[in-house]
């Protein structure tokens, strides 16, 4: 309690002056400079990007005021209708390079600014993908974003820490985040990944065949093209130095991967450049559509698959000797033809057959030649339902592997490897609609493909047959040695 005797507290205010008065002049001009020395480079970045990120919605406004404002508005009008003009005709001459160009760009930018950079925080956010330490938000990068119609692709620059796994995990719940059916995770680089938005299956209806090829040197062994990827090029498959296994449940489209490989080898089988060789162990109810196509076909499992094998293995083995030292692999100019073993259920060979003995000397032999085939031109195209170890314990000799339509999302990984199910290789989701579509992963190439095999019809095996047994076929003629080109005997 204040005594009357104290003096009386000091009741004036006492002027608050801001801190920057107190800051020398001259102290404040060179703070001024180096901020507008940030701010100025900050702002033009952020207007390049957004000038790169929407170029049309940008630019084309800028364009229409300045045309407006310099020429007036019946100029600007003329000028917009001739532009109409101008794309509706470059759609009717060239549709492709009008999407490629036109329309996917201005979808790019509508999705962009309308779906991914207005949801990414909240997305990022609620999905657990944002990260938070000493209060300060660590959020996953938005970057480029492409619409190619049936998908966007949009790049991603994680947050430090981060791995793919985490977004892999996060597939099904970014998919419906961001309105569309299914999303895929591709590593790009360290801390980049690209996202595959799908809205739409452009595998959707089937790829008709080709129409054959004449000339037998238009067969590529190493570029053979059995049907499209789901991004409109050929799919390719190499066969030269490889083997192939394809994989998929009953009714899943392995005999339309089978008849499109032969397809395509077809000249080269008709000009004696390729020989195919055939075990059908369902009593010829694949094989048998065109036995036309196959120098021998075995339709069982027993005694007589199991010694083509042994004869093959031999042949493996007997030109693997006469190369040694003089070539390292088979070439088209060598006097003698590439061989294709097809043998439509691999595992009725190696796996269900009841003879043990019989059972071990085909697994033996188809061993010798997908181990040792691939130098002197030996590949095997092996089909079969079960993908698992006990049935297919070579699986890894098969440089390309496809899995078409699998009963289980185990079967992913033994087919692709490991991790190909989560990199979004979803073989297991392939629809019973659309048979034919698989999923490919070569051995050194990073991603596995999807794609589907042309379809091949009762009808297209007929015109097979009758191509391959025209008697005007050009018979291609071998060299007499290598190098030779006066000509030898047609195989
Ligand atoms: N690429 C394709 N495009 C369109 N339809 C296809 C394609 N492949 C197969 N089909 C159709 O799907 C059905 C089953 O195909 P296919 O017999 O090739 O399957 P599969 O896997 O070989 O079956 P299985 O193991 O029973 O022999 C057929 O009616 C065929 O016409």
């Amino acid at each position: 309690m204040a005594r009357w005797v104290d003096p009386a507290p000091f009741e004036g205010v006492r002027p608050r002056v801001p801190w920057w008065m107190l800051v020398p002049g001259k102290l404040k001009v060179i703070a001024f400079v180096a901020a507008l020395g940030w701010l100025v480079p900050v702002v033009l970045v952020r207007l390049a990007l957004v000038v790169l990120r929407y170029p049309v919605a940008v630019l084309v406004p800028v364009a229409a005021a300045w045309c407006s404002s310099s020429y007036g508005l019946p100029p600007l009008v003329l000028g917009v209708l001739a532009l109409a003009a101008a794309l509706v005709i470059w759609f009717g001459l060239d549709r492709a390079s009008f999407l490629r160009l036109v329309w996917f760009r201005l979808v790019t930018e509508w999705r962009r600014a309308t779906v991914y950079a207005p949801r990414w925080r909240t997305t990022m956010r609620l999905a657990e993908l944002a990260k938070e330490s000493r209060g300060r938000e660590y959020l996953p990068r938005l970057r480029r974003v492409r619409s190619e119609g049936w998908r966007d692709r949009v790049r991603v620059r994680m947050v430090p820490a981060q791995s793919s796994d985490a977004w892999e995990l996060r597939r099904d719940g970014l998919a419906h985040s961001f309105n569309s059916r299914s999303c895929r995770v591709r590593v790009l680089k360290p801390r980049t990944i690209e996202l595959d938005f799908v809205h739409s299956d452009p595998l959707a209806r089937p790829v008709p065949v080709p129409a054959l090829a004449q000339d037998a040197d238009a067969v590529d062994l190493k570029r053979v093209v059995v049907g499209r990827t789901e991004t409109g090029r050929p799919w390719r498959i190499r066969l030269q130095g490889n083997q192939i296994l394809g994989v998929g449940v009953p009714g899943a489209g392995k005999g339309s991967l089978l008849w499109s490989l032969v397809w395509n080898l077809a000249p080269a089988v008709r000009g004696g450049l390729v020989r195919l060789y055939g075990i059908d162990p369902k009593g010829g109810m694949e094989l048998g559509q065109c036995p036309d196509a196959f120098t021998r076909l075995v339709f069982d499992n027993g005694r007589e698959a199991v010694e083509l094998l042994e004869v093959l293995a031999a042949e493996v083995k007997e030109r693997a000797a006469r190369y040694r030292g003089v070539r390292r692999l088979w070439a088209r100019s060598n006097d003698e033809p590439f061989t294709v073993l097809v043998v439509d259920e691999l595992a009725d060979l190696i796996a269900y057959q009841a003879d043990k003995g019989l059972r071990e000397r085909a697994l033996r032999a188809l061993q010798t030649v997908t181990s040792q085939g691939r130098a002197p031109g030996y590949a095997v195209v092996g089909l079969v339902q079960d993908p698992r170890k006990e049935v297919v314990a070579f699986r890894h000799l098969f440089g390309t592997r496809v899995a078409l339509r699998l009963d289980e999302a185990v079967q992913v990984d033994m087919v692709l490897g490991d991790g190909a199910r989560q990199r979004g290789a979803a073989a297991h989701e392939i629809s019973e609609g659309t048979p034919g579509v698989a999923w490919v992963k070569t051995d050194g190439k990073g991603q596995p493909e999807r794609a589907r095999a042309f379809h091949v019809t009762d009808a297209d095996l007929v015109e097979l047959a009758l191509y391959l047994t025209a008697t005007d076929a050009t018979v291609h003629d071998f060299p007499a040695c290598p190098g030779d080109t006066t000509g030898g005997a047609a195989a």
